[in-house]
């Protein structure tokens, strides 16, 4: 049965990314349109609107995907509605549940921060409601359930965290398969052999560890034998705690900002 309309406002980097993991899974039985000014086009099936209809026209879900410097202008298209969606889904870094219910005037806002690869249903979101009944969030986890694992936050609080880490983390991944690439290429490699090497040993560790019952340091045990190599290169990521300071002071680096992104959406 068709469901309520769902309006993704931003189909950029992330907005584009959860649009193909919903289309790539089935289940989804809702017409959705995109509202964006700029993206070249959308896959079939789906409305592409250059902007927001004016009037009182108002989804069944609303999800926000557009930066958090350009909630204003959606916003002020949604002030000169009567009524309001049902659901309001957003994904923006640092802007909170309360600023998001107040400025669409909706009953429930469900905050979540998904990941890049929810394009291929392995993703994971964070999601966060302080006023949503388990209706609500039963529907909101639903939306999102496609897209790879769901992870409640309990506390509005540590989402700032929980974006520094999964949902800018396949960033700080991808930096670390360009460097363990170069790093096999200055041991020699051809460049594009060091990058398959790179890309699937992270890919297969990643299934591993997610697979296995034993955390990531006897994993890593496993593969250091006495007196063998990976021990001395484990000696240099771990001689004054070097690896974890540095994704410690990443994470920090990105927590901050988007506490910076909430002071000035609560501000604006
Ligand atoms: N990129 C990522 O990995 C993640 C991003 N996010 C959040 O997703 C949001 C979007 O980020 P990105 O996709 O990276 O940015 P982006 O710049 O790639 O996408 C934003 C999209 O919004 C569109 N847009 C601009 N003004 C608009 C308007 N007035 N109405 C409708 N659409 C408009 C742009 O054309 C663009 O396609 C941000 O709030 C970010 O915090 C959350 C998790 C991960
Ligand atoms: O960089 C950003 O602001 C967004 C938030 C999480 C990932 N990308």
């Amino acid at each position: 049965m068709s469901e309520g309309a769902l309006w993704l406002v931003g189909a950029g980097n992330m907005g584009g990314a959860m649009l193909r993991g919903w289309l790539a899974a089935p289940g989804l039985q809702r017409p959705i349109t995109v509202i964006d000014p700029f993206i070249e086009q959308v896959p079939q099936g789906v409305t592409l609107l250059r902007e927001l209809p004016s009037g009182d026209e108002q989804p069944d879900i609303l999800v926000l995907a557009v930066k958090p410097q350009q909630l204003d202008a959606v916003r002020g298209v949604f002030e000169q509605k009567t009524g309001a969606p049902r659901l309001l889904l957003s994904i923006l870094a640092g802007v909170e549940t309360e600023t998001l219910r107040q400025a669409f005037s909706v009953e429930h806002s469900v905050r979540a921060m998904p990941n890049l690869p929810v394009s291929i249903g392995e993703g994971v979101t964070a999601l966060y409601s302080g006023t949503a009944d388990n209706g609500v969030r039963a529907e909101a986890a639903g939306l999102v359930a496609p897209l790879g694992l769901i992870e409640w936050i309990d506390n509005e609080a540590l989402f700032d965290a929980v974006t520094a880490l999964s949902g800018c983390g396949p960033g700080f991944l991808f930096r670390f398969i360009d460097a363990m690439a170069s790093a096999g290429e200055a041991l020699g490699l051809p460049a594009d052999q060091a990058m398959r090497l790179a890309v699937a040993t992270v890919k297969g560790s990643g299934l591993l560890a997610a697979q296995s019952t034993e955390g990531p340091e006897v994993l890593a045990d496993r593969v250091a034998s006495p007196g063998g190599s990976t021990r001395e290169g484990l000696n240099v990521l771990d001689a004054e705690d070097r690896l974890k300071h540095l994704m410690r002071e990443t994470l920090a680096a990105a927590a901050r900002r988007n506490a910076e992104l909430a002071a000035a959406a609560r501000a604006s």
